[in-house]
C-alpha cells in the first residue's frame, strides 16, 4: 500500500460577501445583535496559501496590504491556532494572503481569510476535518466566517452564524465601490443601536421586533430575477454607516444615477454594492462611478459563487 506524500503546499480561494439582506434585531445581553442576514458571495476574493513552516506566519501582499495585521490577532492566525490546538498539534505554517478584498469594508474580508486558512491548513496537515466542526470553528472566530465556508447564498440567524442555504437562479452582476478607510464594525452596530434611541424605539430585544427575511427578495434570488432582487435590497446598518460617513449618500447617488438598478452599503460599510442588469450594464455604472469621483476605487463582478474552496496543491 503507497502511503500519500503530503503536500508542500495548499492554495484556497475564499470569496467576499454582499448582505442583500441585513435586518438587525435589538442589542442582546451579550452586545451582539440578531440577525436575518441573507450572504451573497462574490468572484471578488482572497487567496490563502499555507506551507509548513518552524512556527506561525502571516505575509500579505495586494493592494491593502500594509492595513492588515500580521500578528497573532490576524484571523488566518487564529483559525490555524485553532484548528491545530483541536488536533493536538502545532501551527507551525506560513500563511501568505494575496488580497483583493477592500480591508474594513464590509466585505468579511478577514473572516475570509479566516475560513480559507481553515480549510488550506487542514489539507496541509491531513487532519480531515469534518465540514460541520469547520463551521463550528469558524463560528468561534466571528459571525461572518461560517459563511466564507459555506459561499453561495444563504440566511444568517443568531449572530449571522446559523447557516441555511437559499437557492439561486442564476449569476447576478455586481459593481463596489470602495472607500477611502475603513469602518469598525463594532462602531457601526453601536451607532445603529444610538440611532435607535436617539429616535425613541429603543434598542434593545425587548423593544426591536425580530428581523425576518423578505419573502419577495428569497423568491427574486430563487428566480435570477436582477430587478425584483434590488427593488428587495435593504440593509438596516446603512443608516449608522451613513450617519458615520455622510459621504457614502453622493458614492450611492452616482451609482443609481449611472445605472444601477439597486444601490446598498455592504454589510457595515463603507464599502457600495451595485446590482446591475448584466455584464455590460456593470461596466456602464463602474465607469460613472469612476467619473464621479466619489470613491477610491471601482470593482466589477458577480455572484453566486462557492465558498473557501482548494484551487491549487503542489
Ligand atoms: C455586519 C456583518 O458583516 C454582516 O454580515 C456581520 O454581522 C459582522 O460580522 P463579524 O465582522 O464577523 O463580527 P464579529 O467579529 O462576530 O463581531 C464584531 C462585533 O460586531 C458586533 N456584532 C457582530 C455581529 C452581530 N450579529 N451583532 C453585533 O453586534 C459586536 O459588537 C461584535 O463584538
Ligand atoms: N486577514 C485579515 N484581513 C483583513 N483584516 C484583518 C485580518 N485579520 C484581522 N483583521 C483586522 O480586522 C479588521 C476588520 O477587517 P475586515 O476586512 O475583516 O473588515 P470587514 O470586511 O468590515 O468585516 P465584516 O464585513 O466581517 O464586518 C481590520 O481592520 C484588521 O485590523
Amino acid at each position: 500500500m503507497t502511503v500519500p506524500t503530503p503536500p508542500q503546499s495548499v492554495t484556497v480561494r475564499v470569496p467576499a460577501k454582499v448582505n442583500v439582506q441585513l435586518g438587525v434585531g435589538g442589542r442582546r445581553a451579550d452586545g451582539f445583535h440578531d440577525l436575518a442576514n441573507v450572504f451573497f458571495a462574490v468572484a471578488l476574493g482572497d487567496e490563502v496559501t499555507a506551507t509548513p513552516a518552524d512556527t506561525l506566519r502571516i505575509t500579505v501582499s495586494g493592494p491593502d496590504a500594509d492595513q492588515v495585521p500580521l500578528d497573532g490577532s490576524n484571523l488566518a492566525a487564529r483559525a490555524a491556532r485553532l484548528l491545530a490546538r483541536r488536533h493536538g498539534r502545532r501551527p507551525d505554517v506560513h500563511l501568505h494572503i494575496a488580497k483583493e478584498i477592500p480591508v474594513a469594508g464590509g466585505m468579511a474580508g478577514g473572516s475570509a481569510d479566516g475560513a480559507a486558512a481553515l480549510v488550506a491548513c487542514d489539507a496541509l496537515w491531513g487532519t480531515a476535518t469534518p465540514f460541520g466542526t469547520l463551521l463550528e470553528l469558524a463560528a468561534e472566530l466571528g459571525s461572518d466566517v461560517p459563511f466564507a465556508l459555506l459561499g453561495g447564498v444563504a440566511l444568517g440567524r443568531g449572530r449571522g452564524e446559523i447557516l441555511e442555504p437559499l437557492p439561486a437562479g442564476g449569476t447576478f452582476h455586481w459593481v463596489f465601490a470602495v472607500a477611502d478607510g475603513g469602518l469598525s464594525t463594532p462602531a457601526v452596530f453601536r451607532e445603529c443601536d444610538r440611532l435607535r434611541d436617539e429616535a425613541g424605539t429603543g434598542s434593545d430585544t425587548a423593544a426591536v421586533p425580530d428581523p425576518q427575511p423578505d419573502p419577495a427578495l428569497l423568491d427574486a434570488l430563487a428566480a435570477g430575477d436582477p430587478v425584483a432582487l434590488a427593488a428587495a435590497l435593504g440593509n438596516d446598518l446603512q443608516p449608522a454607516a451613513l450617519s458615520l460617513r455622510p459621504a457614502l449618500a453622493d458614492t450611492l447617488r452616482a451609482g443609481a444615477d449611472g445605472g444601477a438598478l439597486g444601490t446598498l452599503v455592504s454589510g457595515s460599510g463603507p464599502t457600495c454594492a451595485f446590482l446591475t442588469k448584466d455584464a455590460e450594464s456593470a461596466a456602464t455604472v463602474a465607469a460613472a462611478l469612476t467619473a464621479s469621483g466619489t470613491c477610491r476605487s471601482v470593482r466589477v463582478t458577480h455572484g453566486p459563487v462557492p465558498g473557501a474552496t482548494v484551487t491549487g496543491r503542489r
